[in-house]
């Protein structure tokens, strides 16, 4: 590492948010997934390399893709986003490609990345498929960034910075409340046709189980006190979001003629992996369906409020085990979609890019929770890696990631008039 790479720090302004720059790429982030069987026991493989994942555990995830086809909805997924991000972009008349790369599958992280400087990009602003704090779902992108620049002797030349965590922006909470309401007045139908109208119904909010250590790192800095009351960011920002969803599905309920009471929810967790003696985040959604049966509840609405786009977790753990324990309760169900290609979350992700950018800026950085909005630079240490440090890019700490020639030399994505001469620290 040289001098000036050692003493470049993030331009970071006041509570985490960084001064608006020039970038000349967009990096997709994403976790990637199976195209087909061959591909499945490797993709495995490559998502639990060193993560201490019992063998059994694989053996029966396995299952779940092979069932698919071997699979995954992901990466279609993904190809249709940045189809999407790009025509937004575009319309918008800011010419920034939208680059893919993932953690786990092909187009892999540091293939991209390589590809990106050889075509001449100098500084890319990567946004992911991961909207909350915690470990698996920021400073592990954050980490395999790092880990690819240095490995592909990239770092220094080419720089990576990373949009906030964009749990509570609306563009992504607003698809959840429209399938919230709806799948809300599908499963009253449902009671209704068989005649048990005015049956108590519940909203589960479903996300991905984490081990309790890394629940109580999320979104904390190294040695900050715990300042949440359920001790986790993780935790706090999906209370914060289920809330914030049920309040607008209530008043919209209330506007369609509903009497305008409350309707109970509540937050689950599913796909719990690792070893049964080290504690992770509860209830399952499986136990809590039982639970809420035996309360007399009688339909449910899941909405997967952790994810950002259907992925084997969600067309498993909760289109086909969380149906099959509701068809054995009796329990009507319907499972809200992801915001996945909805045109708002796309919205949004053009204006997260935009907060950014100092072409075509948007000052207002809109958040729907008293959590938000989260940092454009993580602060040191937070969502900590407890099986030993990486370097990691986009954090206050970090070693990586920051250019040393600032984007001068960019040869490609440059507004014609406004950036190319891009200098230091705008
Ligand atoms: C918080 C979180 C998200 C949400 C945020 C985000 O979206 O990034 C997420 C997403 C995903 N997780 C995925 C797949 C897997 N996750 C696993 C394992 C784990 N996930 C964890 C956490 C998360 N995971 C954790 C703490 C583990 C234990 C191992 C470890 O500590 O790292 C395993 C290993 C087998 C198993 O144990 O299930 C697989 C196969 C796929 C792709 C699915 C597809 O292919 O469609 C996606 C989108
Ligand atoms: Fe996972």
């Amino acid at each position: 590492m040289t001098d000036s790479q050692s003493t470049v720090l993030n331009p970071v302004t006041e509570a985490g948010r960084m001064e608006p720059r020039h970038y000349d790429g967009i990096l997709l982030a994403s976790f990637g997934g199976p195209e087909g069987q061959d591909d499945v026991i490797p993709f495995l493989r490559n998502v639990t390399r060193g993560r201490g994942i019992p063998d059994e555990r694989l053996e029966e995830v396995s299952h779940h893709y092979r069932a698919n086809g071997g699979i995954s909805p992901i990466n279609g997924q993904n190809r249709a986003l940045k189809a999407g991000l790009e025509a937004e972009l575009s319309a918008r008349g800011i010419s920034l490609p939208v680059l893919w790369g993932n953690r786990n599958w092909a187009p892999y992280i540091p293939q991209t990345l390589q590809g990106a400087y050889e075509d001449g990009h100098r500084r890319l602003l990567m946004i992911t498929t991961s909207a909350y704090s915690c470990y698996s779902s920021c400073r592990q992108y954050r980490e395999d960034i790092g880990m690819a620049l240095t490995d592909t002797g990239l770092d220094g030349k080419l720089a990576v910075d990373k949009v906030r965590q964009y749990f509570d922006h609306p563009g992504f909470v607003e698809p959840f409340i429209e399938g919230t309401a709806d799948g809300l007045a599908k499963v009253r139908a449902e009671l209704v046709a068989a005649g048990t109208p005015d049956s108590p119904v519940h909203v589960l909010f479903a996300t991905h189980s984490i081990p309790m250590r890394d629940a109580e790192a999320a979104g904390r800095s190294e040695g900050e006190p715990r300042h949440f009351a359920e001790d986790s960011a993780y935790v706090a920002q999906h209370l914060a979001n289920g809330a914030a969803v049920m309040a607008q599905v209530d008043a919209l309920s209330a506007d369609a003629g509903r009497k305008a009471a409350a309707t109970p929810w509540s937050l689950v967790y599913q796909s719990r992996s690792g070893a049964p003696h080290v504690p992770w985040l509860e209830p399952d959604i499986n136990d809590a369906l039982e639970e809420l049966a035996g309360q007399g509840i009688k339909g449910v609405v899941i909405v997967p409020l952790g994810f950002v786009t259907d992925h084997m977790e969600v067309l498993w753990d909760l289109d086909t085990e969380a149906r099959e324990t509701c068809e054995k309760l009796g329990l009507a169900f319907d499972r809200v979609p992801t915001p996945g290609t909805h045109q708002k979350f796309i919205t949004a992700l053009a204006d997260l890019i935009c907060e950014r950018t100092a072409e075509n800026n948007i000052a207002d950085r809109p958040a729907m929770t008293d959590l938000g909005p989260w940092y454009d630079v993580c602060r040191p240490g937070c969502c900590a890696n407890f099986r030993g440090a990486k370097p990691a890019i986009a954090g206050a700490d970090s070693t990586v990631g920051a250019d040393s020639t600032v984007g001068a030399d960019s040869t490609v994505g440059a507004d014609s008039t406004v950036g190319a001469d891009s200098t230091v620290g705008r």
